[in-house]
């Protein structure tokens, strides 16, 4: 479905900053795959979910989804079927449109602006029937701003316009880091309820060990642009948090951080 294939990464090429992050990097993502990537500060899990969504270019390498090169691909172009949430939660949606101007604007994805925020009866009903799923009671608020809304609450939101229309991948961001503990386990249920019920293709970085373990059926571990843990299935099931901690002690040891 997803395939990286030797990517390459340099920051700062030719100057005295020069970083080399990914070295013939590669990752295949099967469809319906749900990985959970962790790793330290620096290890290069939000640049590689850059590469994926075409955030950044590579310097060499491919990036192929469903078979198809999409390396020179833009990333506005990749947004139609690679899907993003971010850690902010003011980053998923727009502050000054209603709940119901900014799901038509996801729902509409694509078509010319002036369409993007009509509406019509059946979809304000269908609309509320998504909403309703967060049993956050934002269904009888579709006439609210955005912006008057909690960081959960549009967190709630931009996990369901994300996901509103077909998309190959979700890439969730740390995604529940802005949020409070409760609230970053409800929206970490509803996520999960959400890509069950439309097997979607999942990629989540994340520092909530807990996340980590619990969800997805493939875990990876980034250090200084490799991935040094990559299980799955019941390998993946066997992993305990104390091993995971052990392993970023190992790593800090050898990083001297
Ligand atoms: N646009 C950029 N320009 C220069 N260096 C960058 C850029 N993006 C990332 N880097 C560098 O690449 C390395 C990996 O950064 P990245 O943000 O991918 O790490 P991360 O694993 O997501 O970290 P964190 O957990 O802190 O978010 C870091 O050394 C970072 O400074």
């Amino acid at each position: 479905m997803l395939e990286l294939q030797k990517i390459n990464k340099t920051f700062h090429k030719g100057t005295v900053n020069e970083s080399v992050l990914f070295r013939d990097f590669n990752l295949t993502v099967e469809k319906d795959n749900f990985i959970s990537i962790i790793g330290s500060n620096g290890s290069g899990k939000s640049t590689l979910l850059n590469v994926i969504c075409g955030t950044i270019p590579v310097d060499s390498g491919k990036v192929l989804l469903r078979g198809n090169d999409i390396t020179k691909m833009k990333d506005f172009k990749r947004s139609d079927f690679i899907a993003r949430v971010y850690q902010d939660p003011a980053k998923g949606s727009c502050p000054s449109f209603s709940i119901l101007e900014n799901m038509a604007l996801a729902d509409n994805k694509g078509k010319p602006y002036l369409f993007t925020k009509a509406v019509n009866k059946s979809k304000i009903d269908e609309y509320r029937t998504h909403l309703e799923q967060l049993h956050l009671g934002l269904e009888n608020r579709i006439h609210d701003k955005v912006g008057n809304l909690s960081g959960g609450q549009r967190q709630a939101l931009a996990m369901i316009t994300s996901t509103l229309t077909p998309n190959d991948i979700l890439i969730l961001d740390e995604h529940t880091a802005a949020l409070d503990p409760k609230t970053a386990d409800n929206i970490m249920e509803l996520t999960y309820d959400l890509i069950k019920r439309k097997n979607l293709t999942t990629i989540m970085v994340t520092h909530n060990l807990k996340f980590a373990l619990s969800y997805g059926n493939r875990l990876m571990m980034m250090h200084q642009g490799e991935s040094i843990i990559d299980v799955s299935g019941e390998e993946k099931e066997r992993v305990q948090l104390s091993e995971v901690l052990e392993r970023f002690n190992e790593i800090s040891i050898e990083t001297g951080n």
